[in-house]
């Protein structure tokens, strides 16, 4: 068999401080009007942001939204037209990395991606976007940001509850490239190496919010396992997250969190080789470890309580198991309901 690994392009600016290099690239790139995405909690780094621009800050849109409803992208789309946007930054979660893609998806131009969570979006050339509550992903290369700034200090702020989920959801995506049928010895090297460092770094990170060695090292697995999923494909934890995620509009990295040790037990023993490396790196059961460290931070467990009705699981089962995405173990309703009884 001939697998095929392809490495994403995107120039990566990283360190304390990396965000006051982001004219110096808005000058390298030789872009004039520059549209700024910003998430609610990044108002402070966008005002920054745009008094250095000075008049190269022609817009702001500080409305991005969890699995990129096409309707907000349609009001930001209507700004770039008025104000002749010839680059967009995006400061902020997973969301406003979302919107940029969604952006340059219907306007090809320069992104550069300044994260502040964990949700590795900014090197995936990863979309998905909502319309009418059916949450549809694609791939496509010139979906990922050309540059991408990974400031930490833009991190230390980032609350005990979004700092375990975030660190999660970029966990699931190193998990879930360990069991791809497309893995590669890249992918593999990269995604165990994530998993040891963010299951180092997060536990330290959580016992003091402010720890920026810990804070760096963590943005580094989230980097790691943003690349993983940029080249290998996403399974059965991905996208029951994608189908629930646009079907309830539920947060999304909570729902990564209490889905992961489930989708765990029911993978493990058909993927012998995540299973063996997982077991290597938590020295446990890999399932086990996962939900001990979501319940002592008292993270999301309940589907339930994120309010997903009981009668909508069988949906959201027959929708999965009608088109799943390649997965180590068989993709059946019956099972997949259990999970999911389980999970709510
Ligand atoms: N295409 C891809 O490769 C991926 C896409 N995503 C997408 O990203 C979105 C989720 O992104 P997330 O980052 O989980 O959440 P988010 O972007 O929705 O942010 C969640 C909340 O946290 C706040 N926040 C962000 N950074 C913060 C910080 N440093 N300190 C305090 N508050 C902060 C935001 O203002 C928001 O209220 C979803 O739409 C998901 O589908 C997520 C992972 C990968
Ligand atoms: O589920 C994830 O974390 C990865 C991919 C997506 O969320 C797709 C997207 O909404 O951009």
């Amino acid at each position: 068999m001939v697998v095929v690994h392809e490495t994403p392009p995107s120039r990566v600016l990283f360190g304390t401080g990396a965000r006051h290099a982001i004219p110096d690239e808005l000058d390298r790139l030789g872009v004039q009007r520059v549209l700024v995405v910003v998430s609610a909690s990044a108002r402070a780094a966008a005002d920054e942001l745009s008094a250095a621009l000075g008049e190269r800050a022609v817009a702001r849109f500080d409305r991005p939204m969890v699995h990129t409803p096409v309707t907000v992208t349609d009001e930001a789309m209507a700004v770039v037209a008025d104000e002749f946007v010839d680059a967009v930054v995006t400061i902020g979660g997973g969301a406003a990395t979302g919107l940029g893609k969604a952006l340059v998806a219907r306007s090809p131009m320069p992104h550069v991606a300044v994260p502040t969570t964990y949700s590795g979006s900014e090197v995936t050339p990863v979309l998905g976007e909502t319309e009418e509550g059916v949450k549809q992903t694609r791939r496509d290369a010139s979906l990922l940001p050309g540059t991408v700034v990974y400031d930490a200090e833009l991190t230390l702020r980032m609350p005990a509850g979004l700092t375990l989920t975030s660190a999660v959801n970029a966990l699931a995506h190193a998990v879930e490239a360990l069991w791809a049928p497309d893995a590669t010895a890249v992918s593999d090297a990269l995604a165990t190496e994530a998993c040891d460092l963010l299951l180092g770094a997060l536990p330290r990170v959580l016992a003091d919010l402010g720890d920026v060695d810990a804070r760096i090292r963590l943005q580094q697995s989230a980097w790691l396992a943003g690349t993983c999923l940029a080249t290998a494909q996403m399974g059965l934890h991905h996208q029951l997250a994608h189908v629930l995620g646009g079907t309830f509009d539920l947060p999304h990295a909570d729902l990564h969190t209490l889905l992961l040790p489930h989708v765990l037990r029911f993978n493990l023993p058909h993927a012998p080789r995540a299973a063996a490396r997982l077991t290597r790196i938590t020295g446990d059961d890999p399932a086990a470890v996962v939900a001990r460290l979501v319940a002592s931070y008292d993270g999301p467990t309940r589907l339930r309580v994120l309010g997903v009705p009981e009668e909508g699981l069988g949906a959201v089962a027959e929708r999965v198991a009608a088109a799943p995405y390649p997965n180590p173990a068989p993709v059946e309703v019956g099972p997949l309901l259990e999970l999911l009884r389980a999970a709510w």
